[in-house]
């Protein structure tokens, strides 16, 4: 269906074809089919008699995205199974009406019999491979990590302290009428009742917000920078923690934002600019950085480094199609390049955080344990602020449907 494209490429260009007043409801039929893909399938693939051909895939998607209309939405069930024939005939595969039909009526009545049918991956909505890993890594969490991972995500702000206090900005929320929580953690950090488009954010255009997760907004708290400290953000667009470094800290000597990507590094000088922020921005590779930034520069280090997004599967649900197993092995290895082509980096007594959206251990603990074992000079220490899961060598966020994304933070001290 996407072609081995991510969702995030492929569906701007689509959503423009669509009547904005649509665009909502074809966001929302795309984004939860996606994230109940493995389900979908798994009923899908009792009712279908055998498997559609690779050049009916848009039929499949079809049938998936009519089951999810069923089960997830308050589409009238006539409706959905209606709307859903008839897009058979805008794809000129008037042949599928009849399959589409029979397949979406059968779930209507024997929906108790197949989601019984269903193995345990399918049940969690997970795909086969990453329910072993999780069922192993953290059994106790296994049922949450997978509803959070279905969720539809809150919509999280961080409020920019350097153009508007917190209080000031609540107030005017509750103003504007807008319902909220705030979180424990931070001061800054305000999770709306219900979505809205960033557009509508009181303050977004101003710079007062950034639309960011509450556990995203932990990377700065834990690094915690200094007055005249220089800081690396090593791995930082779109720039959500770059520009939460430099709000919460305004007296820093020097924050410098690099990536590999210079299209992605756009987004953070627009972030960075639209928040009224000053800091450098450059294109680098953090594996091989070279010595032109200065080697023992920096105070502090920020890695967050690419990883396999299974803590926020649900804002990327395609990974549930896209990700194998054999994929984790490529991001480990990006991720010890990158680590061991930032430490010269490092001021001795310096610190390096690393951050990644992963809930596996092979690309969190594991990774610090195997950095520890190459590098006598490093150390792991404590945070001053306990979140999440105490884990050997960090803190594990896990995501969870009411709250916040799941990631790993550890912070490593290069030795004096
Ligand atoms: C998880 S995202 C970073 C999110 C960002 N820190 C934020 O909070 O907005 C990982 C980033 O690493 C970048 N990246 C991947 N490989 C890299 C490398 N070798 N050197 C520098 N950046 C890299 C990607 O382009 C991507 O933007």
């Amino acid at each position: 269906m996407l072609n081995g494209r991510s969702l995030a490429a492929v569906l701007p260009s689509h959503l423009a074809s669509v009547d904005s007043g649509q665009r909502p409801l074809v966001m929302e039929l795309v984004y939860s089919t996606l994230r109940e893909w493995p389900l979908l399938e798994g009923i899908s693939r009792q009712l279908l008699r055998k498997p559609l051909r690779k050049k009916d895939a848009d039929v499949h998607a079809l049938v998936l995205l009519g089951l999810q209309q069923l089960r997830g939405t308050r589409i009238a069930h006539h409706a959905a199974v209606s709307e859903t024939v008839a897009v058979c005939r805008e794809l000129r595969k008037n042949w599928a009406t009849g399959l589409v039909n029979g397949v979406l009526r059968t779930y209507q009545r024997q929906t108790a019999e197949l989601i019984d049918n269903l193995s345990p991956a399918e049940k969690a909505a997970l795909p086969e491979w990453m329910y072993q890993q999780l069922a192993k890594e953290w059994p106790h969490h296994l049922t949450k990590i997978a509803a959070a991972s279905s969720s539809r995500p809150p919509m999280s702000l961080r409020i920019n302290t350097r153009l508007c206090s917190p209080e000031e900005y609540k107030q005017r929320l509750h103003a504007e009428g807008i319902a909220f929580s705030a979180d424990g953690l931070s001061n800054t950090a305000v999770t709306l009742a219900r979505p809205i488009d960033v557009e509508s954010v009181p303050g977004f255009t101003a710079g007062q917000i950034s639309v960011q997760d509450v556990s995203a907004q932990l990377a700065a708290i834990l690094l915690d920078a200094k007055p005249g400290e220089t800081v690396l953000d090593a791995c930082a667009a779109p720039g959500g923690k770059s520009c939460h470094i430099a709000e919460r800290q305004p007296e820093l000597k020097t924050l410098i934002a690099a990536d590999i990507d210079a299209k992605r590094l756009e987004k953070v000088i627009a972030n960075r600019d639209r928040l009224g922020l000053g800091f450098d921005c450059i294109a680098m590779d953090a594996a091989h950085p070279g010595d032109e930034l200065g080697v023992g520069r920096f105070d502090a280090i920020v890695a967050d480094v690419p990883c396999s997004a299974t803590g926020v599967l649900r804002r990327n649900p395609d990974i549930k199609i896209h990700r194998g197993k054999t994929d984790i092995r490529h991001f480990a290895q990006q991720q010890t390049d990158i680590t061991h082509g930032l430490w010269p980096l490092l001021k001795p007594g310096g610190r390096l955080l690393y951050v990644t959206c992963s809930i596996l251990r092979a690309e969190n603990d594991a990774q610090v344990e195997a950095f520890l074992e190459h590098h006598e000079d490093a150390a792991v220490e404590p945070f001053d602020t306990e979140v999440g899961i105490a884990t050997e060598y960090g803190q594990q966020v896990l995501p969870a449907a009411e709250g916040g994304d799941g990631l790993y933070f550890s912070l490593i001290r290069r030795a004096l």
